[in-house]
């Protein structure tokens, strides 16, 4: 592994780019930096901004209001600030220690969007892992999770999205995720159904394949 990397990815890049060897001489086999980028596909504003006034036209709003006037291009930012993934950097360190215990992650307030609606789905995720030869920085852990939340999504899929992606970046011995969210699609149109929440979760390596260690994740996230 390299001793030390820096960030290279400029757009276009792939969604998760590799980092390249800075040569910066550092010494051992201690921190890690990835860069996390995205790969969307290119974003019209101007047409998306045209497209909002189009439809609030055809749903029977006359747009040229002092409020309504600008609310296109509102929109189309707004949704554009909430379908964009921030770039981050994740970073490792050598578990020098040999720490092997569970690290969870309680309560890491998430939004995302419903593919479905259009409408935000919100609530809490719970992740974790049993680390290998690696320690990941805490804060990655809800970077991890807000970067695979700007996005169209149903929660299944961001739920094991935020696992895989764990899984296969910190090489751990298991990796626990579980999400709890109030569907707005639910609660504010259609069923009605206000305070009701959706429980997801995805499991990988010891955490899903040794009952003592799933008891326990699952016991911590306050589902067992
Ligand atoms: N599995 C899954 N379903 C979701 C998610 N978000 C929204 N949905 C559901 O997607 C379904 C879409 O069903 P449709 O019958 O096409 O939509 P609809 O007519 O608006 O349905 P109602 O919400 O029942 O009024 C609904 O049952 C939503 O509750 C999600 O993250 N996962
Ligand atoms: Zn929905």
């Amino acid at each position: 592994m390299d001793d030390l990397t820096t960030l290279t990815a400029e757009p276009p890049s792939p969604r998760f780019a590799l980092e390249q060897p800075s040569g910066t001489a550092h010494g051992r086999d201690a921190v890690d930096l990835e860069h996390v980028a995205t790969d969307h596909q290119p974003i019209d504003r101007a047409k998306a901004i045209t497209a909002v006034g189009d439809l609030l036209t055809a749903l029977g709003r006359d747009v040229r209001g002092p409020h309504l006037q600008d609310t296109p291009r509102r929109v189309v930012d707004a949704y554009l600030e909430m379908l964009t993934p921030r770039e981050f950097t994740l970073t490792t360190f050598g578990n020098d220690e040999h720490y092997n215990e569970l690290v969870l992650v309680r309560d890491v307030p998430f939004h995302s969007l419903c593919e479905h609606h259009l409408l935000p789905f919100t609530g809490v995720a719970h992740v974790a892992y049993l680390p290998g030869s690696r320690l990941v920085g805490l804060s990655k852990l809800a970077r991890v999770v807000e970067h695979f939340a700007r996005d169209l999504q149903v929660q299944e899929r961001l739920t094991q999205q935020i696992a895989d992606f764990l899984a296969e970046r910190l090489d751990p011995r298991g990796v626990g995720v579980v999400l709890d969210a109030e569907h707005e699609c639910m609660s504010l149109r259609g069923v009605g159904a206000r305070g009701a929440r959706t429980v997801t979760s995805a499991l990988h390596g010891v955490l899903r394949d040794d009952a003592r260690s799933r008891s326990e994740f699952l016991a911590l996230t306050g589902l067992r």
